[in-house]
């Protein structure tokens, strides 16, 4: 059978690991442009420009709705989150500058948790 991956506490329950990293997401200084869905009317232009919206609401939603079957998939909305953040908005923008700063948090905690 597929080998458990052995994530850094020792768990074999990666979808509680990355329950715990959406927790430090959110609670991220730089985390508030990311924290509720882009509003679609409100913002011109971004209903067309981005093609998947994606939050970090959405991704506790689903979490909890248990629409993961592995942390690949948690991995990818989140960085869905930052590839929309890069496309819509300069890179030194204030949305712009957060999306970076977060995305190299989240780089640098995922790799230790995928160490054991
Ligand atoms: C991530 C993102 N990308 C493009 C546009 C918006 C957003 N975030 C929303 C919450 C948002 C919506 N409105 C404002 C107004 C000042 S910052 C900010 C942030």
């Amino acid at each position: 059978s597929k080998k458990a991956k052995i994530w850094r506490n020792g768990s074999t329950n990666e979808l509680e690991e990355c329950h715990q990293l959406l927790g430090e997401l959110e609670t991220h200084q730089d985390a508030w442009p990311f924290l509720q869905p882009v509003n679609l009317k409100t913002v011109p232009g971004y209903k067309k420009i981005v093609k998947k919206p994606m939050d970090f609401s959405t991704i506790r939603e689903k979490i909890i709705n248990k629409q993961y079957s592995s942390g690949e998939g948690f991995k990818d909305d989140v960085n869905l989150v930052f590839d929309n953040c890069e496309r819509f908005n300069e890179d030194n923008s204030e949305i712009g500058k957060a999306g970076h700063i977060m995305r190299t948090f989240f780089d640098k905690r995922w790799t230790e948790l995928l160490k054991r």
